[in-house]
């Protein structure tokens, strides 16, 4: 496999376009991109889109996934529930194998449903379950601001001062990077104090991938409850959920997932809690044991598993497009994508160490243990016109504030060549 170490010992190869063509024809999985639409500019070129980790680009087979279910609803009417090609009663089923193998879970762990926040909000109904006196909540200092407001409106819900109930896993004065270590020191100090850990376990703004198992290790030998937010995990990284025991997590799959501007959402919650009806939870009808849901008037009955977290009916029309990603994804394996992945963020960073240039620096690790297919380039005295000029070259990556272009060679469609021109064009505007 190329890493950026390989990269550096071959000295003798020219490593510009030649370079980057013979990898994309040398790609296993280069395929898959003809099976996504590509936005272009107005004479047909393709632009270069590195944003598929805020939205992912749409499967031309999206079209006809959810054409399939507006022709069975027209056919069928309410009869679709059952009549339909793939019936809507047990869509979300048809889920959840596929989901199941992308986040390393079992069937009885992942479901579909909501969107990302309401499901940490439901999550946290269940697992966040403070008393007097162990209550805090740990988050990392730059968590996503849906993560945080969700967690200091879970700690006030609950009658607690959301400033003195959140506790900040912080970088080291100076750094950008969060250490296990410090980790473990809160917990140390205040693990008696804290009931829950709740992590992104890819950062949005570093790309920063931290160690999902040792995180849920150390919260657990404080009794406290760790959930993940994997939103710019799913579909990026191996979370080897189960394997890993958090307790739960949940990602959206409009990012790496491909499944379309706010999408359903995934939830998982470790099989060990699975049978344990006493956890408390916010219920609807789809919690209920599927073969009396219909029977009405019934006292609630709770599924087994994730499926028991559920409320509402599903959006099938939504399911649709997460079915026609899914079923690519199956097919490609996350083995093969975190392959490539690999290869080309790799060949990303060494072309942007190549430039040279201290106006710029890459924040996320540089092991690719450590990180998805993000990197996330620092802009020194940065103002957005860096950005503002990619964009207009429709090099399409997105700035975070205060001073950060990130940017997310997606294997299934981005190219070497991709890259290649990307930092070309990067080496323009900063000459
Ligand atoms: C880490 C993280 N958490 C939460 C969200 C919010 O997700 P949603 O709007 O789907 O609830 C996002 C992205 O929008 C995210 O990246
Ligand atoms: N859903 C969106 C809708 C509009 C604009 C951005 C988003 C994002 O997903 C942002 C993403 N979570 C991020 O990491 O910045």
């Amino acid at each position: 496999m190329l890493t950026t170490q390989n990269f550096i010992q071959l000295t003798n190869y020219k490593l510009g376009l030649d370079f980057a063509r013979v990898q994309d024809q040398n790609d296993a999985i280069s395929h898959y991109r003809n099976q996504f639409h590509i936005p272009k500019d107005k004479h047909g070129n393709d632009w270069l889109y590195f944003t598929g980790n805020s939205l992912g680009l749409q499967p031309k087979n999206t079209k006809k996934y959810i054409q399939q279910e507006l022709d069975d609803w027209a056919d069928f009417g309410v009869e679709g529930h059952f009549e339909a090609k793939n019936p809507w009663m047990p869509y979300h089923e048809f889920l959840t194998d596929s989901m199941a193998k992308i986040v390393g879970a079992k069937p009885i762990e992942v479901v579909v449903m909501n969107t990302l926040t309401t499901n940490l909000h439901l999550l946290m109904v269940s697992f966040y379950q403070p008393t007097k006196t162990k209550y805090k909540i740990v988050i990392e200092s730059d968590a996503f601001p849906s993560d945080r407001y969700a967690v200091q409106t879970q700690l006030e819900f609950h009658g607690f001062d959301a400033n003195e109930g959140l506790i900040e896993w912080k970088p080291r004065k100076g750094e950008e990077l969060l250490n296990i270590e410090d980790l473990e020191a809160i917990l140390n100090e205040q693990g008696d104090e804290i009931a829950l850990l709740l992590i992104g376990g890819v950062n949005y703004y570093t790309g920063q991938y931290l160690d999902i198992k040792k995180i849920a290790e150390l919260g657990h030998t404080k009794n406290c409850m760790v959930g993940i937010d994997l939103a710019h995990g799913a579909g990026n990284i191996n979370p080897d959920l189960h394997n890993s025991g958090v307790d739960f997590a949940a990602w959206c799959t409009y990012k790496y997932l491909n499944s379309g501007p706010g999408s359903l959402a995934g939830l998982f919650v470790h099989e060990k809690h699975a049978h344990n009806t006493k956890l408390k939870r916010f219920a609807g009808w789809w919690s209920h044991n599927k073969d009396t849901r219909f029977n009405m008037r019934q006292p609630l009955d709770v599924i087994p598993g994730a499926e028991g977290w559920q409320l509402s009916n599903p959006p099938i029309l939504s399911m649709a497009a997460i079915k026609a990603s899914l079923d690519m994804f199956n097919e490609v394996g996350m083995d093969a994508l975190r392959k490539k992945s690999e290869q080309l963020t790799g060949y990303f960073e060494f072309l942007l160490n190549e430039l040279n240039n201290d106006q710029i620096k890459i924040i996320t690790p540089s092991n690719p243990n450590e990180r998805g297919c993000q990197l996330s380039i620092q802009v020194k005295n940065a103002d957005k016109s860096l950005h503002k000029k990619l964009t207009e070259a429709h090099i399409i990556t997105d700035w975070r504030e205060p001073d950060v272009i990130r940017c997310a060679p997606v294997p299934l469609y981005n190219t070497f060549e991709d890259v290649y021109r990307m930092v070309e064009k990067l080496k323009e505007i900063l000459n």
